[in-house]
């Protein structure tokens, strides 16, 4: 029998968890009387960023919650920055703080990370968070991992004992990924640019997350029959139009269907997922402040 793979629905999933963020919210707002708020800090310009941040503010207001943005420009100093984030960790109306990045050279990101209130750390980046992920206590946690997460668990049901394959090792994305892989009770491989015969790691895995920063760098043909695959990569490339641009994962995804059981597209899989879980943390975020318990199933 020959099957070919299905495409996860990532825009649609999003959609729905933003509703039922979207009620915790109203929840939020009856029993505090106030909305849950997120901060934005964006810093310069940057392609991948302003990608990123078109929907959000729209999607923050269509939750219900407050939206806060802070554009400096790309000559602003670190001190400036951490002040700036210093006044919003004491803000009470501010639940998340969220800081853009990459940010310009002379600005020390893990400086910037460091001085963000870990219970408003709504990226999940701060070592208080990353560290509780990393022992598996509560924690905010990365948004674009989690979000692979829910799709993986959506598809596959229970993940224990399945081999994962995470291409990638960032801060951000890839070792979170992993982290999370394993408290699922996977068994998890991190592969990175000095992993040797990389197709062949990558055969091995009953779950891919490729989150490389390279344009369809992932084969059809590593990949095992049957496995779902999670595209996380963001990469513009030339369009069919003179002058255009159009955006690629980082798996080959035409190539990879009839060998997967199911792949996310890009875009409309993992990015709009990401999106949705920042306004989940952000719920999250509010009620731990307030003390009262956040919504289940969230
Ligand atoms: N959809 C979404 O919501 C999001 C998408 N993204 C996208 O995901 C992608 C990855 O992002 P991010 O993790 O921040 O990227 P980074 O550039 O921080 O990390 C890329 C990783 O890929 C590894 N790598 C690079 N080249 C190869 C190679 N030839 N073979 C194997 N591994 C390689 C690097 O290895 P090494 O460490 O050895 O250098 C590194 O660990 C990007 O396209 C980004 O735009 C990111 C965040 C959110
Ligand atoms: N502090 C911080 N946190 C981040 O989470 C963070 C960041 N900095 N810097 C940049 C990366 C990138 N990122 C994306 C999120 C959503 C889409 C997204 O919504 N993509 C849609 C639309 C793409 C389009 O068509 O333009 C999609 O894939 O369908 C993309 C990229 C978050 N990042």
């Amino acid at each position: 029998m020959t099957s070919v793979g299905k495409l996860i629905d990532g825009k649609a999933f999003a959609a729905g968890l933003r509703v039922e963020v979207a009620q915790g919210v109203a929840t939020f707002v009856a029993s505090q009387g106030r909305k849950p708020g997120l901060a934005v800090v964006l810093v310069g310009e940057d392609a991948a960023s302003a990608v990123y941040v078109r929907n959000k503010g729209k999607m923050t207001v269509a939750a219900g919650m407050e939206s806060f943005e802070f554009r400096r420009p790309a000559t602003i100093s670190e001190d400036e920055l951490l002040e700036l984030i210093e006044e919003l960790n004491g803000d009470d109306r501010v639940d998340g703080i969220l800081v853009q990045l990459p940010l310009p050279k002379h600005i020390d990101e893990q400086a910037v990370i460091a001085k963000i209130d870990p219970a408003k750390d709504v990226d999940g980046f701060h070592v208080v968070n990353s560290g509780r992920l990393a022992v598996g206590l509560p924690a905010l946690v990365p948004c674009t991992p989690l979000g692979c997460l829910m799709l993986l668990k959506d598809e596959l049901g229970d993940l224990s004992g399945l081999e994962a394959v995470v291409v990638g090792r960032s801060n951000i994305v890839g070792k979170p990924m992993a982290a999370l892989l394993l408290g699922e009770s996977c068994t998890v491989t991190i592969a990175h640019s000095r992993t040797r015969d990389l197709a062949s790691v990558v055969h091995r895995a009953d779950i891919v997350v490729a989150a490389v920063g390279r344009p369809e760098m992932i084969k059809g043909d590593w990949i095992k029959p049957g496995a779902t695959v999670i595209d996380v990569g963001i990469n513009r490339v030339p369009g069919d139009e003179e002058g255009s641009t159009r955006i690629v994962g980082d798996v080959a995804t035409a190539e990879a269907i009839p060998h997967v059981r199911a792949i996310t597209p890009v875009p409309g899989g993992v990015g709009p997922m990401t999106i949705a879980v920042l306004l989940r943390n952000t719920l999250v975020a509010a009620c731990a402040r307030a003390g009262i318990a956040a919504p289940v199933g969230l």
